[in-house]
């Protein structure tokens, strides 16, 4: 899972290194430049001159120093001081292939500008004693700045099951053949494992087979199915799974959604028939990680038409680029809250913002 990107990532780093390593070489240079002219210099004080002659040499060093840059004599004294000042012109070229590097594994424009403005921020100016390698200072700053934009709006999504009046209703939104159904199916199951029961509600009236579909795996799990002909009203449906779980105490009620494009307005409308209907507590998105950024541009468009309260990303385990992953959560400003792995029912995972920035950086 999105290896294409951990291998990016991991180039930046050496990247930096190699800039910084190069300048702290001409920097041990430049220190022992500064030490014989200052060894030489108080030779010559001491040996010589006028008091205002002196005052004219001393300034006459200062101005040498400064028409090297205040820069490099700040780095010289921090590298006699066994520490490394990282400057903007170590991290220029590094910084242009990361940004290149995080646009063509698709991560989102602003996202990846607000990832390089964090790393930026935390590492000009950045001092590394010899016990903290440039490595381990540009990995700690690409770790801040990818768990700044991963994690927008994580909340403890077993908490919210828990702490909400039952039965719980989640409505599942996204375009079609994106894993919405199989999606359900692994939350019946995921539910299930932690001592929820469910009921499989199918909203997708529309596309024929659907009810056939989702049959399938109400049947292997062993989940009761709500579903009406093809054609019927998707509120009339969901409701119908609100009043079976309010009968028969069932804690979830999981309720499918026709994948028809987020330009339809029809969908839409009948999204908020759905909100109006049965009043979901969470409205989730799906979407393949794979599809990138059109995964991105989808879920901001949902997000705009028919709010949601967090997005799924199916398909992670055939993504090596993990830019929906990194993106979603910053353009939506909604969490992601699985990710799917695979296509058993056990391939859904809880995403946790550090765990992924921990496996893509570590
Ligand atoms: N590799 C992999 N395949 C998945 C994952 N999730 C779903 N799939 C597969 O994707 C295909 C489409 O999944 P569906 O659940 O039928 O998609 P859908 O969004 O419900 O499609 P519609 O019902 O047409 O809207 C199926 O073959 C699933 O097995 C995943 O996380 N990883």
């Amino acid at each position: 899972m999105f290896d294409g990107l951990k291998e990016k990532l991991d180039r930046f780093r050496s990247d930096v290194e190699e800039s910084a390593d190069a300048d702290t070489e001409a920097d041990s240079e430049a220190e022992a430049e500064v030490d014989a002219e200052s060894e030489a210099d108080a030779e010559a004080d001491t040996d010589t001159v006028e008091p205002a002659a002196a005052a004219a040499d001393e300034t006459a060093d200062e101005s040498d120093d400064e028409s090297d840059g205040p820069g490099r004599l700040q780095r010289a004294k921090a590298f006699a001081t066994g520490k490394v000042v990282l400057e903007e012109e170590d991290l220029e070229d590094p910084l242009w292939n990361l940004e290149m590097a995080l646009l063509e594994s698709d991560v989102e424009m602003g996202v990846a500008e607000a990832i390089l403005d964090q790393i930026r921020s935390n590492l000009i100016g950045e001092t590394k004693s010899q016990m903290a390698s440039t490595g381990d200072l540009v990995e700690d700053a690409l770790r801040d700045a990818l768990l700044d934009v991963i994690s927008v709006g994580q909340f403890d999504f077993e908490e919210r099951i828990a702490e909400a009046d039952k039965p719980v209703t989640i409505v599942f939104t996204g375009v079609n053949g994106v894993g919405k159904t199989t999606t359900i199916a692994k939350m019946a199951k995921y539910l299930e494992e932690r001592g929820y029961s469910s009921v499989l509600a199918n909203g997708d009236t529309y596309r024929a087979g659907a009810n056939e579909q989702i049959r399938e795996h109400a049947d292997a799990l062993g989940k009761r199915l709500i579903a009406h002909e093809q054609g019927g009203d998707p509120a009339a449906v969901i409701y119908d799974g609100v009043e079976y779980a309010e009968a028969n105490d069932v804690d979830v009620v999981l309720g499918d959604t026709a994948g028809r494009l987020h330009t339809s307005s029809d969908l839409m409308a009948q999204l908020e028939k759905i909100d109006r209907v049965v009043a979901p507590d969470l409205t989730l998105f799906v979407d393949e990680a794979v599809a990138g950024q059109d995964a991105v541009e989808r879920a901001k468009q949902f997000n705009d038409a028919a709010e949601i309260d967090g997005a799924v990303l199916t398909k992670a385990d055939a993504d090596s680029q993990g830019g929906a992953a990194i993106s979603v959560a910053y353009v939506t400003g909604k969490p992601v809250l699985f990710l799917g792995t695979g296509q058993g029912y056990d391939d859904l995972d809880r995403f946790d913002p550090e765990e992924l920035v921990d496996d893509l950086v570590g």
